[in-house]
């Protein structure tokens, strides 16, 4: 099949990215829709708290149109009660000058003739003079709204003065004007009464009136002025959350990575992700606008439609822009809230000094003005202030199209910035986070803690697609130190050694055989140490050498599986191979590619299938949109994509679940949904990182039976913690330890090498009273007949059955022994004799632990052993067969020793399990002491604090003992290759 290349492959996966943002924004609609129609809820708002604000002010004419304003006549002292803070009881004036009869008489009468109604005696209160109502003032605040002082001059002359507080009050959105509250009807009062008394006539007619001028309406409440930019702004805050959380998601769960793997464009990534925001910020802008109309604001009506549509869009999309470029730095999407939490907090605080003029006025630098228009909150907040000026009056027409680049009749600034700056703004800064975005994404760290250099850019490569895109790890801010190199060591096992050779002579040569689809040429990884600082702190860590040299071929039309302990480096090889992670030395070629060269490794790329050990799932997407999209990425042409992707789904058995959506599938399911990702489009070489894992026996089975069909015209890597899977599927396996390959080979092969030996199973009839014989008697014969011939005791036996392990040195003696043994089946009661190669799960542990034990000896790591006799030995980490120091006897001259057993912790690490029962140690066994020369005895601290005795290590090569029990249950398993003996 031709895949598609080149730009209809850009166009191809442009198309199939954009799709699946589409869909994502579909499946998660609750979030799409409160992205589309926050501002709604917003502009509702805004329309509530201005509806609000008009009704507290509606006493004030400056909001309408007065034509024929009404005279205020002779207003009356209003109670004290009426003021908005007093404290009771209070008093409706208080007065001085109380030692004239005249000024009594006239106060008097001001009480009696308040229109409407008189004043009591009891609400007003009189003084000798202004000082004597100023210490009453100053020791008695809020008891009176205002003060009158009269003075007689003579007989034709009163003067008066008024006091009172002149500051507007403010209460629950009212306002209260002293002056003409107060102070208009206590002078007015005070006039007419002090021109009755000097007139004398009593009924002297003194009416005062106030007018305002009729006038159009002068001001309008503008809610949207003030409360607008934060509103707008948490509104933008609802697509810029959801942007960077949908990329966060996409790194975090390791997508980006898969996608890049299965060879995506980064143009086509990002193009898809903007096309998609761009639209849905599209139709948010127009919808405020819409929403804006419909609540008639002036702003919204006045302003042309264009204008504002395109302020509020190219805001939005700014936003998504510095999103893009924030979304680098952020490694969990829960932190997406966080950080559009902390935007819209500092964008709250720059639109409040943005609203106070600062600092779009001529008195602010350009500088200023540049760096603060940076944050678009700010830019976005000018911009809606110019509409909102330009719209403050009813008389003011708003801005039209074609104004746009003029100042506004209402621009108080000076004409810094009108609103076509400000677009120009929005879409420059826009440019600049995008452009950022790219850059940042580039260089910093993935999942995987790889990026490119910070000059990517300048490499000529880069742009050419010859190189450039070349990663290194570690993050921006950390030091990576020297790398040690790694010791090269001769591998001691023949098989590897000779593998070796033959991939060095195939390299110096210059050939790769036709047969093989990956040579792998010395391959090393070493992951850096790195120093981080820190304001307070320094934190180092060393390099690590996980791979440390490997040399092997895989074969075309060949299933590898490649063994090994947690953390031997298996995931790193494989991720070295696919270009994941670079590599530090050797190199490997892939149906003839080298993956340490850029060109190389995109041809790679379109040969490859990877499952790796996590699913790339999306939870929202089904199955088949999953196939749908993968295959679009590889190039698979698109009128074959539907049927290979129904082909894809019935071979993984996931037909019916197909359309449902992943998030809901089960773990095996998911990992079948992955297993089917990378086998799509054919590829000639497929890597399968733990595919089973977590499933069930009977899919893992269903999936073994895929991976053998599949297994046919490519080759295929395979790691596994499975001896059962591996066994069953490979053609060839390698165990991998410490970053070393320690052996490869068949299965049979390496179950022959590494495995105890021969592993025999005896079965016996149901009848344990053969011959007239009771119980185990009966079986004594049979272990007699072992003993004498092989020399082997059985490690489990009961009523039914007898196992025994025999040593490889005894193969030769196995033909004529078991021929002997079945001739004599009747005689001793067997039915069933069995035998088989020891399991692959043993070869595993003898590798491992020898591995271990290797390292253990280069960094004498030791442990104790408790033995079940009370006392405790050190030993080497991964030691099988351990002397005894000073239990030599004259029965035992050699003293005794146990095989130990070890299993791995969860870290990976062997750990001891368990022991066998103490056995005299053999004549002629060698005894080494790996760690300490001088072995057998020597005296450590042990953990308790107590001197603590060694153990005597004892080479497991000459340690072909029998088992005789053990303090841990060992279940040998009788499945594996075998030799069947059937009576
Ligand atoms: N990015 C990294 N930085 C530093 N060390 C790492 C990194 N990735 C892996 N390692 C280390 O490299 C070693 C090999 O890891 P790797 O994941 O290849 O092992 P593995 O054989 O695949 O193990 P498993 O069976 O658990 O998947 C481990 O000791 C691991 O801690």
């Amino acid at each position: 099949m031709t895949l598609q290349r080149g730009l209809p492959l850009l166009l191809q996966q442009y198309t199939a990215l954009f799709k699946k943002n589409l869909l994502l924004s579909w499946r998660s609609k609750r979030a799409t829709f409160l992205q589309l129609f926050a501002s709604f809820f917003f502009i509702l708002l805004i329309f509530c708290i201005q509806a609000a604000m008009e009704k507290s002010f509606a006493s004030s004419t400056a909001l309408k149109t007065v034509t024929d304003p009404t005279a205020l006549i002779s207003p009356p002292i209003p109670p004290c009660e009426d003021k908005f803070f007093v404290n009771l009881p209070c008093y409706d004036f208080v007065w001085s000058g109380n030692r004239s009869s005249k000024v009594t008489q006239i106060v008097n009468a001001i009480m009696k003739n308040n229109p409407g109604r008189s004043i009591p005696i009891e609400k007003v209160r009189s003084f000798v003079d202004p000082e004597a109502v100023d210490t009453w003032l100053m020791a008695n605040p809020l008891l009176v709204p205002g003060a009158l002082h009269f003075i007689e001059r003579n007989a034709t002359v009163i003067s008066y003065g008024i006091q009172t507080n002149s500051t507007p009050e403010m209460n629950r959105g009212r306002f209260e004007d002293p002056t003409f509250k107060f102070q208009i009807p206590l002078q007015i009062a005070a006039e007419r009464e002090i021109a009755r008394s000097l007139i004398g006539d009593p009924n002297f007619n003194w009416v005062v009136g106030f007018k305002e001028f009729p006038h159009p309406t002068i001001e309008a409440i503008v809610a949207l002025d003030t409360i607008g930019p934060t509103f707008f702004l948490a509104v933008a805050m609802f697509g810029f959350v959801l942007q960077i959380s949908s990329l966060i998601t996409e790194k975090e769960l390791k997508l980006r990575q898969a996608m890049t793997m299965m060879g995506v464009f980064d143009t086509a990534y990002w193009l898809s992700w903007l096309t998609w925001e761009g639209i849905l910020t599209a139709i948010s802008a127009l919808l405020t606008v819409l929403f804006g109309m419909m609540f008639q604001f002036d702003f919204f009506l006045k302003n042309s439609f264009p204008v504002v549509f395109l302020l509020f869009m190219l805001f939005q999309f700014n936003l998504i822009g510095l999103a893009f470029m924030l979304s680098a730095f952020i490694s969990k999407s829960t932190s997406a809230t966080t950080v559009g939490f902390f935007v819209f907090l500092v964008g709250f605080v720059t639109q409040l000094a943005t609203s106070s003029g600062f600092p779009y006025a001529k008195k602010y630098s350009r500088m200023i003005r540049a760096l603060w228009s940076l944050f678009p909150p700010n830019t976005f907040s000018q911009g809606l202030k110019l509409l909102a000026d330009a719209t403050s009056t009813p008389q003011d027409p708003g801005i039209s199209w074609s104004k746009r680049a003029e100042c506004g009749p209402n621009d108080d600034t000076g004409c810094v910035l009108t609103i076509n700056d400000i677009y120009l703004w929005l879409l420059g800064t826009f440019f600049l986070w995008f452009v950022l975005a790219l850059y940042f994404d580039n260089i910093t760290p993935n999942a995987s803690g790889v990026r490119k250099s910070i000059f990517y850019f300048l490499k000529p490569g880069y742009w050419t697609g010859k190189g450039g895109n070349r990663v290194e790890e570690g993050g921006i801010c950390s030091c990576i130190g020297s790398v040690p190199p790694v010791d090269h060591i001769t591998p001691d096992d023949e098989d590897v050694l000779e593998e070796e050779t033959l991939v060095k002579q195939h390299s110096m040569e210059g050939l790769v055989d036709p047969n093989v689809a990956v040579q792998i040429r010395g391959l090393a990884k070493t992951y850096p140490g790195t120093t981080k600082f820190g304001c307070c702190k320094c934190k180092k860590t060393s390099p690590f050498h996980a791979l440390k040299g490997l040399w092997m071929n895989i074969a075309k039309d060949q299933l590898f599986c490649l063994l090994g302990p947690n953390g031997a480096g298996k995931t790193t090889t494989i991720n070295c191979l696919t270009g994941l992670f670079p590599v530090t030395g050797g190199d490997a070629l892939i149906y003839g590619n080298s993956i340490r060269s850029s060109v190389g490794m995109s041809n790679i790329r379109k040969m490859i299938g990877v499952c790796p050990q996590f699913d790339i799932l999306w939870d929202a997407l089904s199955g088949e949109e999953h196939l749908k999209l993968f295959a679009s990425i590889k190039g698979l042409p698109p009128s074959s994509i539907n049927s290979m992707v129904e082909k894809s789904l019935a071979e993984v058995k996931l037909t019916e679940a197909g359309k449902i959506r992943a998030g809901s599938y089960s773990g095996g399911m998911k990992r079948r949904l992955s297993v089917a990702v990378s086998l799509i489009g054919d590829p000639k070489l497929v890597f399968l990182d733990e595919p089973t894992t977590g499933m069930d026996p009977i899919t893992r089975r269903h999936v073994w039976d895929i991976i053998q069909e599949t297994k046919k015209g490519r080759a295929i890597i395979l790691t596994t913690h499975s001896m059962e899977e591996a066994d069953i599927l490979s053609d060839r396996i390698g165990i991998m330890a410490k970053g070393r390959l320690r052996c490869i080979g068949t299965s049979i092969r390496l179950k022959s090498r590494f495995g105890t030996g021969f592993i025999a199973n005896i079965s016996f009839v149901e009848s344990n009273n053969h011959n007239g014989e009771a119980g185990s008697d009966s079986r004594e014969p049979v272990k007699k007949f072992f003993k004498d011939h092989l020399k082997v005791k059985p490690i489990e036996e009961n009523k039914a059955f007898m196992t025994f392990v025999i040593p490889h040195d005894k193969e030769n003696l196995l033909t004529s022994f078991f021929a002997e043994l079945q001739d004599r089946e009747e005689e001793f009661g067997i039915s069933d004799i069995q035998l088989g190669l020891a399991t692959l799960e043993e070869v595993f542990l003898n590798i491992a632990r020898k591995a271990e034990l290797e390292s253990a000896a280069v960094d004498g790591t030791m442990v104790t052993l408790d033995l079940t006799s009370g006392s405790s030995v050190e030993i080497p980490v991964g030691a099988r067969f351990i002397g005894i120091p000073g239990t030599e006897t004259a029965e035992n001259p050699r003293g005794v020793m146990v095989e130990v057993y070890w299993q791995q912790d969860e870290s990976g690490s062997l750990c001891i399990s368990g022991h066998s029962t103490e056995m005299p140690i053999p004549e002629n066994i060698p005894v080494t002491d790996p760690v300490a020369p001088g072995h057998g005895g020597v005296n450590l601290l042990g953990r308790r604090g107590r001197r603590q005795v060694q153990g005597i290590v004892i080479d497991p090569e000459f340690a072909t003992f029998t088992r005789s029990g053990s303090t841990s249950s060992r279940r040998f398993s009788r499945s594996g290759s075998s030799r069947r003996f059937s009576s």
